[in-house]
C-alpha cells in the first residue's frame, strides 16, 4: 500500500511534475474536462471495464470503494455516455474517494460542479448508459495509452492525468521533489531577469549557426 503521505505529495506536485520526473512515462493522454476547475488529487485506483454503452460495473466497483481511491472507468472503446451522474457520484463521495477519472462523458454537470468531488471527464453529454453488461471490476486497463493497474496512483489536476505505479511511487516522488527544487531555483533565476535563452546555451548555438 501507497504511504498517504506520498500520495498526498503526489497530489501537491500534480501532473506535470510527476509525470516529467518518471521519465515521461504514465501520462494518460486526453483532453480531460475537470468538473471542479483548478483541484488536484492522487489516490489509488479502482477500476471498472464497462461493456460498451453499459454503466453496471460502475456499480459494482462503488460497492467495493474504499476511502482515499481514484474511481477509474472506462470502455473497450470509449464513447460520449454519461457513466456517472449526481446519483452515482452522491455513493462516491459517501464512500470517501478521493476522486473520479471517467474515460466517457458525464450528466448532471451542474450538479457535480457543486458536489465538489474532483472529477475529469472526456465529455459532459446527457446520453444514458444502460445497465444490462457485468463487465469488470479491479482488472487493469488501458487510458490514453497508459496501463492501469488496481492500486497504482493516478493524479488528477488542470493539466490532465497521470499514472505512478504503485511500486514506483516513492521513487518517482524523490524524482519529482528534485524536479520541483530544480525548477524554484530556475523560477528565480527567471524573476532576476535571466532568460531561459541564454540559460540553456541556445544563444550560444545559435551564434555560430
Ligand atoms: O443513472 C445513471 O446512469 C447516471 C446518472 O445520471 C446518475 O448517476 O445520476
Ligand atoms: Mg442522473
Amino acid at each position: 500500500m501507497t504511504a498517504p503521505e506520498t500520495i498526498a505529495e503526489l497530489a501537491r506536485l500534480g501532473v506535470a511534475t510527476v509525470y516529467e520526473a518518471g521519465g515521461r512515462t504514465g501520462l494518460i493522454d486526453h483532453e480531460w474536462k475537470q468538473l471542479v476547475p483548478g483541484v488536484s488529487v492522487a489516490g489509488p485506483a479502482r477500476i471498472a471495464l464497462c461493456g460498451a454503452g453499459d454503466n453496471r460495473a460502475v456499480h459494482e466497483a462503488v460497492a467495493l470503494l474504499q476511502p482515499g481511491e481514484i474511481l477509474v472507468l472506462t470502455m473497450e472503446e470509449a464513447a460520449p455516455v454519461a457513466l456517472i451522474g449526481d446519483l452515482l457520484v452522491t455513493q462516491i463521495r459517501r464512500a470517501g474517494a478521493a476522486g473520479v477519472l471517467v474515460d466517457a462523458a458525464v450528466r448532471d454537470a451542474a450538479d457535480l460542479a457543486t458536489m465538489g468531488l474532483p472529477i475529469s471527464a472526456r465529455w459532459v453529454r446527457a446520453r444514458g448508459a444502460t445497465k444490462s453488461i457485468r463487465g469488470q471490476v479491479d482488472v487493469p486497463v488501458t487510458v490514453g495509452g497508459a496501463t492501469i493497474n488496481p492500486g497504482d496512483i493516478v493524479i488528477l489536476d488542470a493539466d490532465g492525468a497521470t499514472v505512478v505505479a504503485a511500486s514506483q511511487a516513492e521513487s518517482v516522488l524523490a524524482a519529482s521533489l528534485k524536479r520541483e527544487q530544480n525548477e524554484a531555483t530556475a523560477r528565480q533565476r527567471y524573476l532576476e531577469g535571466t532568460l531561459s535563452y541564454d540559460q540553456h546555451g541556445f544563444r550560444e548555438e545559435d551564434k555560430d549557426a
